[in-house]
């Protein structure tokens, strides 16, 4: 699968460690940094990744920051995306199943490493359920969204 990948300066460790998980597993990884400490802002990082999936240059985005909330909520401010906030493997495959997501966040400053990990072959593994529920929850969902680009707001 393309994976696009992107963090601040709260998440760059988490990504540096997820990057070579992903390659390891035959993922392609489109990494889009940051790449050190230096305070940054997560929408600047938010947005190529988020883009590169609406395009379809990638077929998931992965966002880290410090708690992965801005993350999560800057990728949700983007037509076409269902970003999830996941710090636990339950979760990470019920949004899968029940939300189709196409973009997973997470926060280095809540979870290590090896459940980072685990999440995140959960949430690449797990295909959505086509539920006709879920088609119709998301169907909603997608509505929002042109609601509100047809009112220019
Ligand atoms: O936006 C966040 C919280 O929702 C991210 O976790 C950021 O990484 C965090 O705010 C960064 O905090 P810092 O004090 O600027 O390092």
């Amino acid at each position: 699968m393309k994976i696009a990948i992107g963090a601040d300066h709260a998440g760059y460790r988490l990504k540096d460690v997820i990057v070579p998980f992903l390659e390891a597993q035959g993922h392609e990884v489109i990494d889009m940094g940051c790449n050190c400490a230096d305070s940054v802002d997560y929408p600047d990082y938010s947005v190529p990744v988020c883009e590169a999936v609406v395009r379809g240059e990638a077929e998931r985005g992965i966002l880290i920051c410090g708690t992965g909330i801005g993350m999560s909520i800057a990728a949700n401010k983007m037509a076409g995306i269902r970003c999830a906030l996941v710090h636990d493997l339950f979760s990470a495959k019920a949004t899968r199943e029940h939300n189709d997501t196409n973009v997973l966040a997470m926060g280095e400053r809540v979870i290590g490493p090896g459940v980072a990990e685990e999440i995140v072959k959960i949430w690449l593994d797990t295909p959505f359920s086509q539920g006709e529920r879920h088609v119709g929850r998301i169907g909603k969902v997608k509505a929002l969204e042109s609601a509100q680009a047809a009112s220019g707001r």
